[in-house]
């Protein structure tokens, strides 16, 4: 896999304000990356470094091989960027909007009817004064323009906030898609929960410092959290007879957290006698907890 975007010991200060500090990444085509960390944590800051719309103290950022501030046409008409706050003029249409983006961009805009298809802004309402739209309609506008021109590169900002469930799966669906086609899509979000199994690659920052980079598994074996594993027993009335510190659920049931290392020979002895469980769950450290753990080895440090 090429890398689209290459961020080299990038700092940015804004006066005495260190919004990102040192920060170095690749991010590779077709690769859909997490970018998550709390209010403040300079995922915008790092977002604007890379569309080259702030310069970096030092350190250097290349987009598709060319340094983004140098505002390379070919380069800017390759990447998508939906900002955290969409702004659009309230008295045009939705259409008059895409169209006035893909000029701008220098972009065909001749299969408007299927990008307005693709991101679930009704027929009716592509023609209705985008002051009439729901914040969640602003979104899809404003993920349409992000589209547009078929971008290598797509930078979305907080881009599932304001949308309900439907339209988040939807929006998901599109993301599966572009990464399908080779595209490298940066979310920054802080809907750990819902990148769960969406991202391929998830970077924690805190404080304007990259703390953690990888696959959800690589972060796992890094932060080695123990496995959760929930059991029912066939007789409500009984403890279990594993070893161990089980401690009782609501509902019934028993839980116990275990290393990797044991986790194996845990499960043989849970399930050498399969009449004893009515039920086995096992329950991986999630994004949040890693993301807790993560941002907690921080501030201990
Ligand atoms: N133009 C600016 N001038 C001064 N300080 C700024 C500027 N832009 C950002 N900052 C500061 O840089 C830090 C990082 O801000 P940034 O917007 O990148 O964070 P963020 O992770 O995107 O936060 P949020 O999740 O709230 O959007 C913050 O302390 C912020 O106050």
């Amino acid at each position: 896999m090429t890398s689209s975007v290459i961020t080299s010991n990038v700092s940015k200060h804004y006066g005495r304000v260190a919004a990102v500090r040192d920060v170095s990444f690749d991010l590779k085509s077709g690769e859909t990356i997490a970018l998550v960390g709390h209010n403040g944590a300079g995922k915008t800051t790092l977002i604007k470094l890379m569309l080259g719309l702030i310069r970096p103290t030092s350190g250097s950022v290349t987009m598709l091989g060319g340094d983004p501030a140098r505002g390379d046409f070919h380069v800017r008409q390759s990447v998508g960027y939906l900002p955290e706050s969409v702004s659009f003029h309230m008295a045009l249409t939705g259409r008059e909007t895409l169209t006035f983006y893909a000029r701008l961009k220098r972009v065909e805009f001749s299969d408007a009817e299927l990008l307005f298809k693709r991101v679930g802004l009704s027929a009716d309402a592509v023609d209705r004064p985008v002051r009439t739209y729901s914040k969640g309609m602003r979104q899809r506008l404003g993920l349409a323009q992000a589209l547009l021109g078929t971008p290598q590169v797509l930078l979305l900002d907080e881009p599932t906030s304001g949308l309900d469930p439907a339209l988040r799966q939807n929006f998901y669906d599109i993301i599966s898609a572009l990464r399908a086609d080779g595209t490298t899509v940066l979310l920054s979000s802080h809907a750990l929960t819902e990148l769960e199994n969406r991202a391929d690659r998830v970077i924690i920052v805190d404080r304007g410092v990259k703390i953690a980079d990888g696959t959800l598994d690589e972060l796992r074996h890094i932060a080695s959290l123990p496995t959760r594993v929930m059991i029912k027993l066939s007789d409500m009335e009984a403890a279990p007879q594993w070893s161990g510190d089980w401690c009782r659920q609501s509902g019934g049931g028993w839980e116990i957290g275990v290393d990797a290392a044991d986790k194996i020979d845990l499960l043989k002895s849970l399930t050498a006698e399969p009449s004893l469980l009515e039920s086995l769950t096992l329950a991986e450290p999630t994004l949040d907890e890693l993301y807790a753990h993560f941002l907690g080895r921080q501030a201990a440090e």
